[in-house]
């Protein structure tokens, strides 16, 4: 089968476009990248979103509309990528949708629950395939909470029977899946780490009107703040013991506008000592919750920031620390193929929540399938 992963991830840089040919299922699964785009978000589009993400931002007019326009701008990019490629068919879509807001667990107030939103009825209707799409949603019902999902395709994909993994992913969040040598799918451990590139991205904004810290080169100038590390250090995510998720709600534009008012000191000591931060929360978490490996596998925009992968390789020295690229891989494309995975699951009506990494009571078919409008354009 031909098909193509649509991510837009917690960082909101953009829309990665995988194309993929996809044979078999779940261990017989083959897999490859036959093309890749990413499309940068518009201004316009991460300014709502952003607004959305917060508690006091979006009210339910603003995510109604969001909600169509983004998926309206999900499938004009999937139909202008299909047109340049010349690709005349495919058999389905897999989108993930933009995450606005997601709460792992039951709180005082609310309910577990979690919400990806770009409409995948205006995928279909704008390329004329099917979509599937809302893959959480499944797992959170049968008691999981919804996240991480690409341990199933990192276990069909990377495991192995002589060498201990870990293959992380830094985008906006950072997530780990360890799979140890000759792992059954019941050993599969994963987990969200704490913050991927969120922090160091606010940071960038707040002091030099940029998006990311390109190639780690602010980082690499500036000197730690001892206070600032330590209390970062200290929250209380990044000693919980696994299943965990997370997401902007806890290292988003509110917790680094609270620091930006409690540490006045210079903008590069603040991007080294976040950058810092975000390569010990993940060692940390290796060190403590994992039995250690023998090869780190990086994936992620955080992948090119070189002084975070410095910092990650000097606090895990007896590990091979590794991007996809360096095995031949794409870092860009991982969660977008990852989808393409899952999605071939659903169309096999086979479940694709790991359940270990999940929490989820039972494995479950994930996705909701809006069919193609072919037959009706005929
Ligand atoms: N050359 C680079 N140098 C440093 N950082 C970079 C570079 N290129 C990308 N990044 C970082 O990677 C981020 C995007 O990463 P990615 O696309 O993997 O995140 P995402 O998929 O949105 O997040 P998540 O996986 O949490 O959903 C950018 O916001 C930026 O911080
Ligand atoms: C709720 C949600 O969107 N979570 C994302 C986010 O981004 C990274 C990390 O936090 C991970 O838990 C997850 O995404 C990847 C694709 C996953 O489900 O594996």
């Amino acid at each position: 089968m031909k098909a193509i992963g649509l991510m837009s991830g917690t960082s909101l840089d953009g829309l990665d476009i995988a194309y993929c040919d996809i044979q078999g299922n779940y261990t017989d699964t083959k897999v490859k990248l036959l093309d890749y785009r990413e499309v940068k978000m518009p201004h316009h589009l991460k300014e709502k979103i952003q607004y959305c993400c917060q508690t006091d931002g979006g009210h339910v007019q603003d995510i109604c509309s969001l909600n169509f326009e983004l998926g309206s701008w999900f499938g004009q990019c999937t139909k202008n990528f299909m047109d340049e490629r010349n690709i005349t068919s495919i058999d389905y879509i897999a989108s993930h949708g933009q995450t606005i807001y997601h709460i792992p667990e039951d709180t005082k107030n609310y309910h577990k629950s979690t919400l990806q939103i770009g409409e995948p009825a205006l995928i279909a209707y704008k390329t004329g395939f099917q979509v599937i799409a809302n893959f959480r949603a499944m797992d959170m019902a049968a008691e999981g909470q919804g996240a991480p999902l690409v341990p199933y395709a990192d276990y069909l994909l990377y495991r192995d029977d002589h060498l201990d993994r870990i293959l992380l992913n830094i985008g906006g969040i950072s997530n780990i899946t360890y799979l140890k040598k000759g792992c059954l799918e019941e050993d599969v451990y994963a987990f969200d780490t704490g913050p991927g590139n969120m922090l160091i991205d606010e940071a960038m904004r707040y002091f030099y009107g940029q998006e990311y810290d390109c190639d780690g080169k602010h980082a690499k100038r500036g000197r730690l703040c001892e206070a600032l590390y330590q209390e970062l250090m200290h929250m209380e995510y990044i000693h919980m013991v696994p299943p965990k998720s997370t997401g902007r709600e806890l290292f988003g534009k509110q917790l680094a506008h609270v620091l930006f008012e409690r540490y006045k000191i210079p903008a590069d000591d603040f991007i080294t000592t976040l950058t810092y931060f975000t390569a010990d929360s993940i060692a940390y978490n290796i060190k403590t919750f994992t039995n250690g490996c023998d090869e780190l596998i990086v994936a992620g925009g955080g992948a090119f920031n070189r002084t975070l992968l410095e910092r990650l390789q000097s606090q895990l020295p007896h590990v091979r620390v590794l991007t996809q690229e360096e095995i031949g891989y794409s870092s860009n494309a991982k969660e977008a193929i990852a989808f393409v995975i899952l999605g071939n699951e659903t169309l096999h009506h086979h479940y694709a929540n790991m359940i270990s990494a999940t929490g989820a009571k039972r494995k479950m078919i994930l996705g909701t399938i809006t069919p193609s409008t072919k037959e009706v354009f005929k």
